[in-house]
């Protein structure tokens, strides 16, 4: 869907979709659950084994919290927000399902709504994840609160029936990163110029991050607050850390634990530290402690004891020393003693959050740059909170729900993102719409005026570039003079090395060669594993085994090299011949989104006479695949079976015009 006709379409069109994603996501872990024992579960980072629950009190709105620990806590991606199972070794259909509110080293805290069962404070539990229920409940809710009236001007150009407006600058631009091209320059003029949208549209190495990086920069100098999210933490952090070089006040907000290291000084929770507020909230959680450890010391009014009474009765009885309903007086004393102490508890429980919030609220209202990715922009640290300007960056692999929680908090709108690589990974075949991004559809509504296309990149040399320019970009991109020519040349290999390799060897790792297609039509053939949804080409596995253990032979380090296959299964038959050489990198397409590599080694599996190339065919996943390499690419595939869609025939043609082509033999 391109444009909707109203806000009720809109909202129902995306509640639907994110509900859908959400079943499958479940359905998929049930599945593996069945599938895979605990141990190979707990190892995929899905599930955590022999753990103990403890009862650690109420949570917020009542909730249960229970305490799962256990020593030598496993690596996990089970982290706050995720919706988990807790079971006694194989989950069942009934067992509790709570959220997890507090990560630590050795533990994780899970609420529950219901009180859960009696053996959840017992030993030998298994956690296992099940949703990332949180990220789903903020779409939710900004597709609730953009319905206000407050957003009508930006909500009418997101539906597709405002166009967005510009106004001319008056002032000249004092960039601060003077190394900007031209077209990062008109990208951070426009931006600024922008009312209520903008796009920058940025290929494989043109510096996207870093004009988005600008663009905020100058917003800033104008008095503007603003938010800077991005879907993944990865992004995110890479935003903070270009942001501080530039000696911006920027505060990450987020959960630490998967904040990068060297930038916790940056953390919200790092920075109030510092508050005098903060300090005081310190104090108030010791005595806090002191009072409940005394409290410890005296009789809890369970209902066993209080019989009934109230809290009222029970200090009023305590007070004029008479004992009631069978309850001794000396009980009753007790009671009211503690729940005096229970009061005074309440009291400053709400004094040191006050005082909290009062640090959070100076610290932020200080920030020249909030960070946080989607999702955590929708949380309750922002809750209320308006930034001048919002951006996003790596737009493109965000679904349009996760992209309107930062959008909601914002009176305009900068993305940056590439619709020509991939988008976000969606599970269910019936939300496949939602990999239609809000990019993508912006451009297809009102065109490519509301964009600025980077045209510079700083990666590849231009033989590399070439094809997908071409094929992707319309020709409109130049390779920066510093890479344009760059081979592996450049580095001292030790060329001996090559002389007594096979002629499809010493053809294809020809250092100054920047792109070359070994064809192995007739020779390999693809497999697939019983069970499997995948494909493997072991021939092909042995062909980039020789290709690496070759190059590293001449001199090239292994962080240097990078090995992509489109296919799960091959990745694995790669990691079992390769998965040893410390630094060298096998993943798949998705992996490598945003990297990149002196030289990139592919393998393209797919070999069969039926013409099938299956999943290669989306041209985003081979974009992204052949843009990774700076000096070198090697591609290796069947060219009878890729030359059946019409980009691959003409991708291997250009290889043969360069004479990069070589037959395997
Ligand atoms: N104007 C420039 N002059 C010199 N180098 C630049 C310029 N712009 C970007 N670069 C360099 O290009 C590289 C990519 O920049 P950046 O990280 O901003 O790219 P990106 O577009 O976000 O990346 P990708 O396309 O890989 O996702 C970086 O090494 C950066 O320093």
């Amino acid at each position: 869907m391109m444009k909707f006709r109203n806000y009720e379409e809109y909202s129902r069109h995306f509640s639907k979709l994110i509900q859908l994603e959400r079943e499958e996501e479940m359905k998929q872990h049930r599945e593996e659950i069945e599938k895979l024992s605990g141990e190979k579960r707990e190892k995929l980072g899905r599930a955590v084994l022999h753990l103990n629950g403890k009862d650690v009190g109420r949570g917020l709105g009542g909730s249960y919290l229970v305490k799962f620990g256990r020593k030598s806590f496993p690596e996990t991606e089970i982290s706050i927000g995720d919706l988990v199972i807790v079971s006694r070794g194989k989950p069942k259909k009934d067992d509790p399902q709570g959220t997890v509110v507090e990560k630590g080293k050795n533990f994780l805290i899970v609420a529950f709504d219901k009180k859960p069962p009696r053996w959840v404070y017992g030993r030998e539990l298994r956690l296992d994840l099940y949703a990332n229920d949180i990220t789903f409940q903020r779409m939710l809710e900004a597709l609730k609160v953009f319905k206000r009236e407050e957003f009508s001007k930006i909500r009418g150009v997101i539906l597709g029936g405002k166009s967005p407006s510009f106004r001319p600058l008056r002032s000249k631009i004092e960039f601060l990163n003077k190394d900007l091209n031209p077209s990062q320059k008109m990208a951070v003029k426009r931006s600024l110029e922008a009312q209520e949208l903008f796009l920058i549209h940025g290929p494989p190495g043109t510096g996207k991050t870093t004009t988005l990086v600008e663009s905020i920069i100058q917003h800033v100098r104008k008095g503007y607050k603003v938010l800077a999210a991005a879907d993944s933490n990865v992004a995110v952090d890479n935003l903070v850390e270009k942001l501080a070089g530039y000696g911006i006040k920027v505060v990450r907000i987020g959960n630490p634990a998967r904040v990068s290291k060297s930038l916790l000084e940056h953390t919200l929770d790092y920075l109030v530290q510092y508050e005098e507020s903060f300090k005081k909230s310190e104090e108030i959680w010791e005595k806090i402690d002191k009072l409940r450890e005394e409290q410890r010391k005296y009789t809890k009014p369970t209902p066993q004891w209080r019989r009934g009474l109230s809290d009222e009765q029970i200090k009023s009885l305590a007070r004029s020393g008479r004992s009631s309903r069978g309850v001794p007086l000396r009980r009753l004393q007790e009671m009211a003693r503690w729940l005096e102490l229970q009061e005074r508890i309440n009291a400053l429980v709400k004094k040191a959050r006050a005082l909290e919030m009062n640090a959070v609220s100076k610290i932020l209202d200080s920030a020249q740059v909030v960070c946080s990715t989607n999702s955590t922009a929708g949380s309750e640290i922002l809750f209320g909170r308006k930034f001048d300007v919002v951006f996003i960056d790596e737009a493109t692999q965000a679904v349009e729900p996760s992209c309107l929680i930062p959008i909601t908090k914002g009176k305009k709108i900068v993305m940056a993102g590439d619709h020509k690589q991939l988008p976000p990974t969606i599970l269910s075949e019936k939300a496949k719409p939602l990999e239609y991004t809000l990019f993508e559809r912006l451009l297809d509504v009102y065109g490519e005026n509301i964009k600025e296309l980077l045209r510079v990149q700083y990666r590849m040399n231009e033989k590399i570039m070439e094809f997908p320019n071409k094929e992707f970009y319309g020709g409109l991109l130049m390779a920066h003079p510093s890479v344009a020519r760059h081979t592996l040349e450049d580095f001292n290999l030790k060329l001996s090395g090559l002389e007594d390799a096979d002629e499809w060897l010493k053809k294809s790792l020809t250092p100054a060669q920047p792109v070359s297609f070994i064809d192995t039509f007739g020779k390999c053939r693809e497999r697939k594993r019983r069970g499997s949804t995948s494909w493997e080409n072991p021939g092909e596995a042995r062909i980039v085994e020789e290709i690496v253990r070759k190059l590293l032979e001449i001199g090239l380090k292994a962080e240097h090299i990078g090995v992509i296959t489109p296919y799960d299964d091959q990745v694995d038959v790669l990691r079992r011949k390769l998965g040893k050489i410390d630094g060298l990198e096998i993943k798949s397409v998705d992996g490598y989104q945003g990297r990149e590599k002196e030289v990139i080694v592919i393998s393209f599996v797919r070999s069969n006479d039926r013409g099938e190339i299956g999943f290669l065919k989306d041209l985003r996943r081979l974009n992204v695949a052949i843009t990774r390499a700076k000096r070198k690419l090697i591609m290796v595939g069947d060219s009878k079976t890729l030359s059946n869609n019409g980009v691959y025939r003409r991708l291997i043609e250009h290889v043969k015009d360069m004479g990069g082509y070589v037959d395997f033999s």
